[in-house]
Order: structure tokens, then C-alpha cells, then sequence
């Protein structure tokens, strides 16, 4: 199909007898932000590794751009990586940095100047590029770490936990330039995280991977929504009622309770209408404090999904 960028098929890694990654299979196109998700040790960043051919697959296969993985120098020249706890050489500045990685893929003096000027201007690092990476904060240093994925104008940059470490501002910054490098640039990007809402606010698509296997692979939209004709309610009560809502709702046809780790508030799917559901619990004579409805948020899904394992 047109547009896809990057592809795995039966993606598998095995340490040993025991497995880090089993049969991942997943396709991306450009300009796709694609989240993955999962609890410590659910194989994301080897998922990462043997994609961007630091590690060699046990089973299956992938291509960028149509280049198959088992050609990885071809492959390395396509795609960009930030890895999870990159270190930055402290006496270099940033514009140095960015042009001796340019010169590594390649670039002559003056077009790795060109790139490295570009990029710091690209991810907001413009009026600092000349100093020293030692005196730079962590959220700067992360913003250079993608303009280093980006020296090779890669079709594909996989962002191992970008925004770790960083406060909620910072966090902010680096989602902001990361939907900027896919929409604008039309690169895929393939973004691994712990933070659930960074997820819904810029990918497109979501991977979950759990012990290794992929446990869901859809749009965000398709995991929130839970299923075509799904409606979902949340009901907050006051502490000592949930126990009794949550009782209520779940004797209505068609009601199925969801997890959630929001207090005081009953999170329901409902395939009927979701007014019965609400008129039982107000019948009940629990005191309902809010009732809205909308989708449910991507962190209650994944506690449905994984059974209560945090990402
Ligand atoms: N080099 C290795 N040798 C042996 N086992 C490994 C190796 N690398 C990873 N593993 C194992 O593979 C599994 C997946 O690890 P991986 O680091 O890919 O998970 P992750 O989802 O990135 O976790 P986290 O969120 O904690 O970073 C874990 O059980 C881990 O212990």
C-alpha cells in the first residue's frame, strides 16, 4: 500500500530459552505517530533495538522504505534513533554535535553546517546552539538528542521514552516538536512510553505490547471508543456508594463495568441505551454526582487490557 514506511511481520527475540518479543507485526505510513505502550519489560525497547538493527531477530522480518532489515546498513541510512538515556559529549555545543553526526552520515563540512544550523532551529535550540551541551537542561538535551535522530533526514525515527525525566512543561515541548517532525517533515515517528496521555494527545496509533506479544494494536480512537456501537458512561458517587453503583450498573443488560483509577466514579460500556443504565442507579436511590459520557481516557482501556499492569 502506499505511504507505509515501515513494516514488521512476526517480529520475534528470544534471550536465551525465554522470549523478549514475540510475532510483532504492525504497519506504519508517513507522517504516522505511532505509541508504543506497555508495562516495564513488555519488549519495547528491544521492539526498538531490532528495528533500528542493533539487535538481529530470532524469527520474522521488517523493512523501511521497502528496504528489507537483513540490509542494515541501508536501513540505519533511513531511519533516526533516540535512544533511552542517550549520553551528550558535555564540551561540545550543540551546533558541533549535530554537524560531526551530519559529517558521520556522509554530509560535506558545509552541508553538515547546513543541516546542524536547520535542526537547531528546529527544535527550538536556535538561540543556544552555539553553547556548550554541559550547560544545557535535560529538556534541552532531549530536543538535541531528536535533532541528532533527524541528521539524516530519516523516514523513520523511533523515540525511546523522549520525554522521561523532564517536567511537565518540558514534557509538553518535546510532544509539541515530535507532532511538528511527523506533520511537518512527514516522518514516521515510533515513540515508546510509560505516560498514557502523551499517547492520546499526539499518536495516531497505539501498540501495546505485554510480555512480549502485542495485546492490541488500533487507532487511539479504536481503543478509547472500545468497540463499534459502544457508548461509555462515567458516574462519580459519593466514596461510600461505588460499591453499590457499580452493583446497580452491572445488573442493566448490556452494561459492562470498565476499570478506572479515577476516584469515586463508575466507568461503564453500555451497547443499550446509556439513560437506563443511569435511571437504575438513580432508581437505586444512590445520590449520582456527575454523569457524562465520552470515551473512555487510553490509561482506563489499558488497565482493562493488561488486568491492572501499569505501563
Ligand atoms: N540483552 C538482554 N539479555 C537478556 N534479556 C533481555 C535483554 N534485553 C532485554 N531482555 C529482557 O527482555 C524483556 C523485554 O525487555 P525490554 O527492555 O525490551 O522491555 P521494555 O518494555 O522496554 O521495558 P521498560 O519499560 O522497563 O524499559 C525483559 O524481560 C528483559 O529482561
Amino acid at each position: 500500500m502506499s505511504g507505509v514506511t515501515l513494516e514488521a511481520r512476526g517480529l520475534s527475540k528470544w534471550f536465551g530459552g525465554r522470549s523478549a518479543v514475540e510475532s510483532v507485526s504492525f504497519t506504519a505510513r508517513v507522517g504516522e505517530v505511532i505509541g508504543l505502550l506497555g508495562p516495564n519489560g513488555a519488549g519495547k525497547t528491544t521492539t526498538i533495538r531490532l528495528l533500528s538493527t542493533v539487535l538481529a531477530p530470532s524469527g520474522g522480518e521488517f523493512s523501511v522504505a521497502g528496504v528489507p532489515g537483513s540490509r542494515a546498513a541501508e536501513v540505519r541510512a533511513r531511519i533516526g534513533v533516540l535512544p533511552e538515556g542517550a549520553g551528550y559529549p558535555a564540551r561540545q555545543t550543540g551546533v558541533e554535535y549535530l554537524a560531526y553526526h551530519a559529517r558521520l552520515f556522509g554530509r560535506s563540512r558545509g552541508q553538515a553546517a547546513r543541516v546542524a544550523a536547520g535542526l537547531v532551529e528546529q527544535v527550538g535550540l536556535a538561540g543556544r546552539g552555539g553553547s556548550r551541551i554541559g550547560s544545557y537542561s535535560r529538556g534541552m538535551r532531549q530536543r538535541l538528542g531528536i535533532a541528532r535522530a533527524l541528521v539524516n533526514d530519516p523516514v523513520v525515527v523511533f523515540l525511546d521514552e523522549p520525554t522521561s525525566g523532564l517536567d511537565p512543561a518540558g514534557q509538553r515541548e518535546i510532544l509539541g516538536l515530535v507532532a511538528a517532525i511527523a506533520s511537518g517533515r512527514g516522518t514516521t515517528v515510533v515513540l515508546s512510553t510509560h505516560t498514557l496521555p502523551e499517547v492520546e494527545e499526539i499518536c495516531s496509533t497505539v501498540l501495546i505490547l505485554d510480555k512480549g506479544k502485542v495485546i492490541v494494536y488500533d487507532t487511539v480512537a479504536g481503543v478509547t471508543e472500545g468497540g463499534a456501537g459502544r457508548r461509555i458512561g462515567h458516574v462519580r458517587v459519593p466514596p461510600d456508594e461505588v460499591g453499590r453503583a457499580g452493583e446497580v450498573l452491572a445488573a442493566v443488560p448490556g452494561v459492562e463495568l470498565l476499570p478506572t483509577d479515577r476516584a469515586n466514579t463508575v466507568v461503564f460500556a453500555a451497547t443499550e441505551g446509556l439513560n437506563e443504565a443511569l435511571s437504575a442507579v438513580l432508581d437505586a436511590g444512590v445520590p449520582v454526582l456527575s454523569f457524562d459520557v465520552g470515551g473512555v481516557r487510553l490509561n482506563d482501556a489499558f488497565l482493562a487490557i493488561t488486568g491492572g499492569d501499569q505501563p
